[in-house]
């Protein structure tokens, strides 16, 4: 079956420094995937090209079959990729359903018959639903700059989620929330249906066992393994990358 996202040869490099030296790596449709690995492994560089936000110097990405190598951030969003990033990126002086509405517009259902305001009421139901499922019902109406840490990271996800991916790529969701918070996240990642894959950057082992069926290691912009949770656990290059550098 041809996979969700199909990376091959990802090559990003700062001057001397390859960020990625040709690194290959597999979705499948409704998959948790897991990307691991040390501080500058690589990690987030990846998500940015898979997310279009970064050009890489070599390599192609497929999704779902269709190349979108040359596609920026907002083409791979309308054709299903949905980012969070390492810090919440919401408009701050837009209250929380206001930015889910934005996220929610550009894919809105079009209307059988035209009428002005349809596509916007879509997109305020649509928020209305997201905020809910996320816990954000009553701070609708807060400006996302002034949420807690937690509830904005939670808007974020209520925001890709508005954009119906079929890929979310996670960048350490669980950093900066409380263990309650994070309870929370674990529970919602769980609970998502499997019409959505997700790959997930994230330090916390813990979480990356309790979530995903698939797990990448990284290092020094490579890919070192990849396997499920087990096969993982019990290899030996991934332990002793692990005992030389991760936070
Ligand atoms: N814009 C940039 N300019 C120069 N070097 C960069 C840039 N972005 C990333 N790098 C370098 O590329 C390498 C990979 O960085 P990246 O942030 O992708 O790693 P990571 O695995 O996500 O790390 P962490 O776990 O610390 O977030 C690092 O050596 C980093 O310093």
């Amino acid at each position: 079956m041809t996979p969700l996202l199909s990376a091959r040869g990802v090559t990003v490099r700062y001057g001397s420094l390859a960020a990625l030296d040709g690194v290959d790596l597999r979705v499948d449709h409704g998959q948790r995937h897991a990307l691991i690995g040390p501080n500058g492994a690589g990690k987030t560089t990846l998500l940015d090209v898979l997310g279009g936000a970064t050009r890489a110097d070599g390599g192609r990405v497929h999704l779902a079959g269709r190349d979108v190598t040359r596609l920026g951030p907002a083409a791979r969003a309308r054709r299903g990729i949905g980012r969070i990033h390492q810090r919440p990126a919401t408009w701050s002086s837009l209250t929380a359903t206001e930015n889910v509405v934005v996220a929610a517009l550009p894919h809105a259902v079009r209307p059988g018959r035209w009428r002005p305001g349809a596509k916007r009421a879509a997109a305020e139901r649509t928020a209305g639903v997201m905020l809910e499922r996320l816990g954000l019902r009553d701070v609708g109406g807060v400006p996302a700059g002034r949420l807690a840490h937690g509830q904005r990271r939670q808007l974020e996800i209520a925001m890709a989620l508005a954009g119906r991916p079929r890929l979310l790529l996670l960048d350490e969701p669980a950093a900066g929330l409380s263990a309650v918070e994070v309870g929370g996240l674990v529970e919602f990642l769980r609970n998502l249906p499997r019409a959505v894959a997700v790959l997930l950057v994230e330090h916390r082992l813990d979480l990356v066992y309790a979530l995903c069926d698939r797990v990448t290691v990284l290092r020094d912009g490579r890919t070192v393994a990849t396997g499920t949770p087990a096969e993982i656990r019990a290899s030996g290059p991934v332990r002793q990358a692990w005992a030389e550098g991760v936070s």
